[in-house]
């Protein structure tokens, strides 16, 4: 008995000391640092979606300069705010830093089946990227257009409907069903709108809207934890409620649904058309190219064919779908928020959308004259980084940053709300909503890695292009019918809420039908 309790209190000890030797990590290497609390570092201070992670890192950059650590239970991560570390870590050093700063309750991005874009590192991101980005070429997009732009005429026409009598309406949520239309219909199979009635939207909202805090943290803490949890999670869902483990399933039964109806089809001889969607699209991705690569992380080289299994086509849907979601819909409600208090700004741009889209449906082409346009979603992007903390690496291989040593394992995080608001880099007027300063189309003269909203280098984000699409088509569409109006609902500032994006709280809009069109 005597033995088993010295056991157990060396062992405590042990485990404790570790945790302690960690939560110095910086301080020994002098690096200062909010230091929060034992054991748990800083992890309380960044799930509090009253005050965005963003926003905090901020406040720790003004308190500790543009380098400083901190800790996570286990995890240790350097937060920068210089554009030249920032263009190091994501561009010039890409080969150290090629892997993300996942939570271990996101799995083990080199042994998952369904693991994705946005969490595989290494070989596996490098093939699933070289697959998925054809998805995304000009070529591709010109064809989902009008898919998209069907979504858009729909929103439109529940506006109208929920307009009348000049009520205001919550903007927000209208997004977030127009982007989980589009998404639908481009990545799922879905094969019409869904607008205001479809069934995924709680689960999608969910993954972004709660914490799951409790679900989170012991990633940070207890990591090793982490496999039990997962499994609990999606064996049984009823227990550890995870909105992810749904769509997943949905995602899941839409693929294995597309794969029998082709099997079918080539049963009876019928030939396969054009591909509907993603789905269809990844799984024509069978080609003969194969890549051989060698990597340290999988000791011996390998064969890997361009053929992805049925489960990385559930992992991309899934990751287009929740990528797609709810960032897009953001960014709308952002530039809608400006445009309503900016009455200028907004009137030259519906000036520009007269001009350029005077017939009812918009082309491909027509998109690519809105410079205006173009110049607002930036501006807006700038202000309101709303995927803040996706601009992130996981350290691969030790190496130097900035004359600092950085070990394999150290996470590095940029501090985008520092850099977009930086008057070293955009002047006195930082702070202020002014489109006119991407005009010049001078954004190449700004310091490599002062503009981040999709990230930069190899991972920068891939769905950028759809969603300068997306939404320049239904700001064209809204912007041609009505003026955005502020009204007595508006939050004027926007509280700002949120812990994997930020998000306004509410973006309550007046539409004023234009006497003008
Ligand atoms: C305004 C809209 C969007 C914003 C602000 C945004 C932002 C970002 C950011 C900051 C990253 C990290 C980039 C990096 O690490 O360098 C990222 C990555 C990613 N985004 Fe987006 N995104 C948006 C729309 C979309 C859309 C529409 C999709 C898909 C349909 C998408 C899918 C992805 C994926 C899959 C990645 C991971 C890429 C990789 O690691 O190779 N995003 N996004």
């Amino acid at each position: 008995m005597i033995t088993i309790s010295l056991a157990l209190f060396t062992l405590s000890v042990g485990v404790f000391s570790y945790y302690l030797w960690t939560w110095t990590y910086w301080k020994r290497r002098g690096i200062s640092g909010p230091m929060g609390y034992p054991v748990f570092g800083s992890t309380l201070d960044l799930f509090d979606s009253e005050n965005p992670p963003p926003a905090q890192l901020e406040k720790w950059t003004k308190q500790y300069g543009k380098v400083y650590g901190m800790t996570q239970g286990l995890s240790k991560t350097l937060v920068i705010s210089n554009p030249a570390l920032v263009q190091e870590v994501m561009v010039n050093q890409y080969d150290n830093f090629y892997g993300r700063n996942l939570n271990p309750i996101q799995g083990n991005p080199n042994q998952e089946k369904r693991v994705h874009l946005f969490a595989a590192q290494g070989h596996r991101w490098k093939r699933l990227r070289t697959i998925s980005s054809p998805t995304f070429s000009n070529n591709s997009l010109r064809k989902l257009k009008t898919t998209v732009e069907d979504s858009c005429v729909e929103l439109l026409r529940h506006m109208e409907e929920q307009t009348s009598g000049g009520k205001p309406i919550e903007l927000l949520n209208f997004y977030q069903e127009f982007t989980l239309d589009v998404i639908g219909r481009i990545a799922l199979g879905q094969t019409d709108s869904q607008m205001f009635k479809n069934p995924m939207l709680p689960y999608v909202r969910a993954v972004f809207g709660e914490p799951r805090k409790a679900l989170f943290m012991s990633g940070f803490l207890v990591p090793w934890l982490s496999p039990i949890l997962r499994k609990i999670m999606f064996s049984f869902p009823s227990i550890l409620k995870n909105p992810a483990v749904h769509i997943i399933r949905q995602t899941a039964e839409a693929v294995e649904k597309r794969i029998a109806q082709r099997m079918a089809d080539e049963k009876v001889g019928i030939e396969p058309g054009e591909p509907q969607d993603f789905i269809d699209l990844f799984l024509d991705a069978k080609s003969d190219d194969v890549d051989i690569q060698s990597n340290e992380e999988f000791s011996k080289t390998e064969k890997v064919t361009k053929q992805l299994t049925t489960d990385e086509v559930v992992g991309q849907c899934f990751v287009f779908l929740v990528g797609g979601f709810d960032t897009t819909a953001l960014s709308l409600s952002f530039s809608s928020y400006l445009l309503a208090t900016h009455p200028d700004v907004q009137k030259r741009l519906q000036e520009e959308v007269d001009r350029e889209c005077q017939d009812p449906e918009i082309t491909f082409d027509q998109l690519s004259k809105l410079k205006y346009m173009e110049c607002v979603i930036k501006e807006t992007l700038r202000l309101y980084p709303l995927a803040a903390l996706a601009n992130a690496r996981r350290c691969m291989r030790a190496t130097t940053l900035g004359g600092l040593e950085i070990e394999k394992g150290v996470d590095i995080v940029c501090d985008t709300w520092t850099i977009h608001k930086d008057p070293k880099i955009w002047g006195t007027d930082a702070e202020d909503f002014k489109p006119e300063r991407w005009e010049s189309g001078d954004d190449h003269i700004l310091s490599k890695g002062s503009f981040i909203s999709f990230g930069i280098g190899p991972r920068q984000c891939i769905g950028m292009r759809l969603a300068y699409m997306e939404e320049k088509l239904l700001l064209c569409h809204i912007l041609r019918k009505y003026t955005l109006k502020t009204c007595k609902e508006t939050q004027i500032p926007m509280k700002l809420v949120g812990v994997r994006t930020t998000q306004p709280e509410t973006v309550w809009m007046s539409l004023e039908p234009r006497e003008d069109n």
